[in-house]
Parts: structure tokens; sequence; C-alpha cells
């Protein structure tokens, strides 16, 4: 259990410590106030079963005293007063107590999910080639909710319940030592008997929520990105069925969580029946009488309405909390290895872009996928000149858009440096490189925004220079299309995935978007090979226009795209093979350029 409770320690923003001591402040207090509630009728129940008490008893003859009361009947109303006056303060106490526990829980869900975030964001690149984006997305949605209502918010609610119940066993141990023992170590036991039975139960059941949850996201984010393959080959059941299985689990584990929460109050509140029965029947039986035993009974009955709901709520605290420690483990694991992470740029703070003036030198880079034994780039050393177009092609899998990544600053090389002029590409300066880089990829994603926010990818409406957006759609061969095809120009939404946007228009936002901050160094990784020959005529044009002023680099499949190129990289198994200009490398008798462009390799 305190492992537990260090772990949901472990979720919160050490800023929110005190919080959590001005929260348990005001619980300690709640559960003083109410126990005071539970005391104050006894003296109430002594005077009317017996006035004469308060010649007798030193308190009650002083108070009546102290306060000048006439008769002993306005001494009685005063106490009944009293004691409603106490009991009402520690009932208003527990809503504030429970409002303040509801509010700061919620905040914290809000925050946790906020850092799980950023967390996620400043991940390096190779991060996400490993994780599902379903995953991920859930983590900080759906898990982190899960986290805290079933982590936090039952440990807060532990701590007061358990307050509450200790300060008003203490009361009774204080008036009957020996009933306040039965009541306890019954109560106690009952509730501790079944959560000992359960507690490996709930372990597992909360370990295979989190599995069942994992897959039933997978499952459903499959479905909705690949809907269009799944109707054509028919698989919608398929599907239908992979998603039943994961999701009745969840369903059943969250039904089973709450029962066995549940279970031992009804047991419980029989067993209190009978109890008070007993109590009154024991307390009568030879102690005095009703006088005696009224007030007794009177602190029984309202301590009863107090420590059985108590006991009850430390019991579903408890179990919750174990239900849910494997989806509190879920959590820390991405919130603790951060080993990688990146610093996020500054908000509205300009990078000084790192423009190459000379050159781009690769020097005997190796690299190696995490998930991989053999290597994707081996000894690659090849250079750049500033301000020249050059082409990288090779068979499939030879190592192109591996190449890419590292020169992007995405992935970081095993073995080798990369030179940007004489400085060497590091964590340090990475961000101010990516600033000079415009990059157009195989597959643009696209956002459900407008087509100048998807140019501008990003940036908040009021950042957007609607100038370059046009400068930039006018570059990729855009500008026409949208103006004249599209009901709102560049004000038109695009919907989820551009399924309004042919290949070949997607194609040329991504590289309006690549163009729009004016980039000193262009890629370009496959990215015309959805454009029909014409329009990628056109583009190519216009992007060969640029060369001479930016450096371009491309990875084509098409070798028609790199024919003007100054120079053309031949990979092949992730090592260079071959360098040279179009003429050069197709002269040259068996080389690995005359197969593929011959399409043999
Ligand atoms: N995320 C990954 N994890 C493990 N191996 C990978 C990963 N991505 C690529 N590879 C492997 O690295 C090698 C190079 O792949 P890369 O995608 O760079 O080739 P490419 O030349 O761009 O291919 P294509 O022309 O088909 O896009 C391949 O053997 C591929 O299987």
């Amino acid at each position: 259990m305190f492992k537990t409770l260090a772990k949901i320690k472990a979720l919160l923003d050490p800023r929110d410590y005190k919080k959590v001591f001005i929260l348990l402040f005001v619980m300690i207090v709640t559960a003083f106030v109410q126990t005071a509630g539970v005391a104050s009728i006894m003296p109430f129940l002594a005077v009317l079963s017996n006035p004469g008490i308060i010649d007798t008893n030193i308190w009650l003859s002083q108070a009546y005293e102290a306060l000048e009361f006439e008769s002993k009947d306005r001494f009685l109303y005063f106490l009944g007063a009293a004691a409603f006056v106490v009991f009402i303060s520690g009932t208003a106490l527990q809503a504030l107590t429970q409002w303040a526990i509801t509010r700061y829980s919620h905040l914290q869900q809000y925050e946790l999910s906020r850092r799980l975030m950023a967390d996620y964001l400043r991940r390096p690149y190779s991060f996400f080639l490993n994780r599902n984006s379903g995953d991920l997305a859930k983590n900080v949605l759906q898990e982190t909710a899960q986290a805290i209502n079933g982590g936090l918010m039952p440990a807060m609610r532990l701590a007061s319940q358990v307050l509450l119940a200790g300060a008003i066993v203490a009361l009774l141990i204080a008036i009957y030592p020996f009933l306040a023992m039965v009541v306890a170590i019954t109560l106690g036991s009952v509730y501790g008997l079944i959560y000992v039975l359960a507690r490996t139960w709930l372990n597992k059941i909360g370990q295979d929520r989190v599995q069942s949850n994992r897959e039933r996201f997978t499952v459903a984010a499959e479905a909705f990105a690949g809907s269009k393959e799944i109707r054509l080959l028919g698989r919608e059941f398929d599907y239908l069925e992979r998603y039943r299985n994961p999701s009745k689990r969840f369903a059943k584990h969250q039904a089973n969580s709450i029962l066995l929460q549940n279970l031992p109050q009804y047991a419980i509140e029989a067993i209190a029946f009978g109890g008070i029965l007993l109590v009154v029947l024991y307390l009568m039986d030879g102690h005095g009488g009703i006088e005696t035993a009224l007030p007794l009974i009177g602190a029984y009955g309202l301590a009863g309405r107090q420590i059985i709901p108590a006991f009850q709520k430390i019991f579903s605290s408890v179990a919750q909390m174990r239900f849910n420690t494997a989806a509190v483990d879920n959590i820390l694991a991405d919130l603790g290895s951060q080993s990688g992470s990146i610093a996020l740029p500054q908000r509205g703070k300009q990078l000084m872009p790192l423009i190459p003036s000379s050159r781009i030198t690769l020097n005997d880079i190796t690299y190696h996928y995490p998930s991989s034994e053999e290597a994707a780039l081996r000894k690659l050393s090849l250079t750049i000149q500033a301000n020249t177009t050059v082409g990288f092609v090779g068979p499939s899998g030879a190592g192109k858009s591996t190449l890419v990544d590292l020169l992007l600053g995405l992935l970081p090389a095993d073995k080798g440096e990369i030179y940007i002029d004489d400085q060497p590409l590091m964590e340090t300066n990475t961000r101010n490189w990516q600033a000079a880089i415009g990059y157009v990829p195989q597959h643009i994603f696209l956002a459900d925004q407008s087509v100048a926010s998807n140019i501008a990818l990003g940036l908040p409406e009021s950042q957007i220079d609607h100038v370059a957006v046009e400068r930039a759609a006018r570059l990729a061969n855009l500008h026409e299309f949208l103006v004249n095809e599209l009901p709102q120009g560049y004000g038109t939404i695009i919907g989820e995935r551009g399924v309004r946007l042919s290949g070949g228009q997607r194609q040329r936002i991504g590289i309006a978007r690549a163009l729009y901050r004016d980039p000193a160094v262009i890629f370009f990784d496959e990215a015309t090979s959805a454009l029909d020959n014409a329009t990628e005529r056109a583009v190519m044009e216009a992007i060969h226009n640029l060369s001479g002023t930016k450096t371009i680099l491309l990875v084509a499949h098409r070798l028609s795209t790199v024919k003007p190129c100054d120079c053309i990289y031949v990979l092949v198994r992730g090592e260079l093979a071959e360098q040279g200009r179009w003429d050069e490398l197709i002269s040259h008798e068996g080389s690995h350029f005359q197969k593929l462009a011959s399409g043999l390799d």
C-alpha cells in the first residue's frame, strides 16, 4: 500500500505538494469537528434522561452556572441546539473537504495530461518509431484520468476517512473502551479479510484493464485509419471481432472492480444493524438502566452513522488504488523515462538558422535502428556543396529515407559526424539547423484546418504570413487551383486526412508548407511521386529554378526527377556505391545507376 502511495505521489508536480498539506490540514479539522458532533449528543441525552445529572456532573454543573441558566429545561434546549450546530458544522466541513479533493484531483488530471503530452513532444524522433500513436493519445487523454480518478482521488479520500475513523474510534475508546475495541476489530477484520482475499485478483484485473484498453484503442485506430482498404477487403467483421474481446474484458474489469468496492457494504449494514441491537441490550443489561445507557446508545448510533461509511470508504479507496496501480505504473513508465528528451523551442523566440554557406559534410556515418541488427547506413562519407541540387537514388531499402532523417537531425548517428560548413551537428545546434530546413515527406500529413493554416502548419491564425503562404503556393504550382476551384480559396477547410484533395494536391500542399519559411535547404523525400507527369514537371522546374540560391536534396524513385542535379548519389544496402552527374553515371557500363535506369536494380 505504501508503495502505491509513493507511486501516486510521483504523479504529482512537486510544486503542488503544498496544496496537499493544506488539504490534509482541512481534513484533520473536519475529522475533529465531525467527532465533536458525535460527542456533543452525549450531554444532551444525559440531561434528557436524567435532569438531576446537572447537579452531580462537574462539567455540566460548571457550564450551567457559567452560562447563568435559570431552568434545567432551558439548559436542555441549549445542549440540543449546541449539538445540532456542531453536527451541522461537521457535515458542512465534510462537504467542503469533498469539494476540495474533487477540485484538486481534477486540476491534477489536467496538469498530468499536459505534462505527459509535453514529455511525449520532447521525445527524440526514434521514440515515435517504436510506439503506437493511438496508444500515446490514449495515455494522454484517458489513462491520466484513470490514474488520477482511480489513484490520487481515492488516496485523498483514504486520508480523510482514516482521520475521521481514527478520531471516532478514539472517542469511543474514551467513552467505553471494551465496546469500542469490539466495534473497531469487527469492522477492521471484515474489511481486512475481504481485501486480503481480493488484492491479488485486483492487481491482475488492473493490469489486464490497461492491456485490454491498449488493445481496443489500437484496433479502433487501425480500423478508422485503414477504412478504405478494410471496406474493399470486406474485413469489417474481422475488425469487429478483434475489437470485441479487449473491449469486453475492459468493461468486465471496470465493472468487477466497482462491484468489489461496494460488496462489503451490504454485509456490513446487516452486521451493523444487529450490532446496534446487541449494544443496546448489552448496555441496558445491568449497566445502570436507561439514564446511563441512553447517552452511550446515542453516541454509538451517531458514531455508527459516521464510522460505517468511513470504513466502507477506506476499503473502497484501498481496493480502487490496488486496481489502478497498473494505470499509475503505465503513466509513470512514460513520465519517468525521459532519456534523450529535447528542449522545446520557446514560443515566439526566433531561432538563428544555421545556413550552410559552403558545404554539408557526412563523415563516416553508421546508423542502426534500435530494433534492428543490420545497419541501415554503413560508413557513409560524402560532401554536398551549398546552393547546389543533389539527388539520392537507390533500390528500395537502400537507406535513402534513413539518410534524410539523419541529415534532418531527427536520428542521431551511431558513429561519424555531420558538419554544416565547419560546425558539427550536435544537440545544441540541431534546432538552428532545422530552422534552416524545409522538408517534404513521402506522405503528407494534413491538419483539419484551412489550406493557409496547413501551409503555415502549427501557427495560430493571427501569426500566419499570408504573403508568404501565397508565394509558397505559387512555387508549388498550387495557387491557381486554390483560388479557382476551392470555395473559400486559402480559407477552405481541408477535411481530416485531406479527403477533399487529390494525392497530387496534397503533395503540393506539402511542398508549399516546406517553402513557407523560405528555407535555405530543402529536402524532398520522394515528394513528387504522387504528381502526374505535367504537374511534376512544373513543380520540378520551380524547384530547379531555386537551385543556385538554395541547397536542394532530392530523394527520388523516378530517375528523371534527378536528371538536372549537380550530383547524384547512388546508395546500395546502406553504402554509397556511386556518385556523379547523370551523364557520367549513365555512361558507366555495369553501374548500379545503369541498372536502376533500366529497372534492373
Ligand atoms: N523504423 C525502422 N525500424 C527498423 N528498421 C527500419 C526502420 N525504417 C527503416 N528500416 C530499415 O532500414 C533500411 C533502410 O530503409 P529506408 O527506408 O531508409 O530505405 P529507402 O532507401 O528509403 O527505401 P524506399 O525507397 O523503399 O523508401 C531498410 O532495410 C529498412 O527495413
